[in-house]
């Protein structure tokens, strides 16, 4: 689902690139977190699956396409096969959780109709049904977030990122938010999570990916956040 082929990112005026020669692959399906210091380089893969930067050099490929060759314009078809989530939610205030979802619907196009029937089935997803119509700002952090997650997931992406989805929230709601994107991988969702959250990480054991100044220094099966 996502190739990373010996991928070196250096940003404009840097010296030292913020990706070194990464090379891995994420299959369909998988759960894969992605840990590592502050710096060491995860939100810069995230936005290289985005294709919001190219590499400097090296390949990424996501859902069949090489990134470095896709031209501009079918970017926004990219991106549609990504959901995103991140730590500060990027709700749209002063309007519904049901709005915040269907504008994600509404930017691509769907009819009313669809949306009127995939809108309360995704907020069902997410344990929301009861607060279709209240303003997001009224939610507490992790409804919130809830919120962004039936954003993310309501066109039914082939990929889901989350960058620091629980870095706001205090641990028993972010095992709450963790449950949910692990009912969202087991639906065939691929997930890749970065994380500070070394207590998730080492309660989920799924495949851990871990960065350190930009380099690539494990891959590890049923991980855990640290090594030693
Ligand atoms: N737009 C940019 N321009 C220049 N340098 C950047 C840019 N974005 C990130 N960097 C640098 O690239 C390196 C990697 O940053 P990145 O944001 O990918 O790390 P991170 O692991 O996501 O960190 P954090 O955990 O703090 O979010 C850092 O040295 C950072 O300063």
């Amino acid at each position: 689902m996502i190739q990373f082929d010996n991928v070196t990112k250096t940003y404009e005026h840097q010296r030292r690139p913020a990706l070194r020669d990464v090379s891995v692959e994420i299959g369909a399906g998988e759960f894969v977190f992605l840990v590592g210091t502050s710096g060491s380089g995860k939100s810069t893969f995230l936005r290289l699956v985005l294709r919001e930067y190219q590499p400097t050099s090296g390949k990424v490929w996501v859902a069949g396409r090489d990134l470095t060759e896709l031209p501009r314009w079918k970017v926004p078809k990219l991106r549609r096969e990504i959901g995103t989530v991140f730590q500060d939610f990027r709700l749209r205030p002063g309007q519904s959780v049901a709005d915040n979802v269907a504008f994600a619907q509404r930017v691509i196009g769907k009819s009313r109709a669809h949306i009127k029937q995939v809108v309360p089935e995704t907020l069902e997803l997410v344990g929301l049904s009861n607060k279709a119509d209240r303003l997001v700002e009224e939610l507490s952090g992790g409804e919130q977030q809830r919120v962004a997650i039936a954003r993310a997931v309501v066109n039914k992406p082939k990929i889901l990122i989350a960058d620091e989805p629980t870095g706001n929230l205090d641990p028993a709601t972010s095992v709450g938010i963790m449950k949910l994107l692990d009912r969202i991988n087991r639906a065939d969702t691929t997930v890749i999570m970065a994380t500070h959250d070394s207590t998730i990480v080492d309660q989920m054991r799924r495949r851990v990916i871990e960065l350190d100044d930009g380099e690539l220094v494990r891959d590890q099966r049923r991980g855990v956040y640290g090594t030693q």
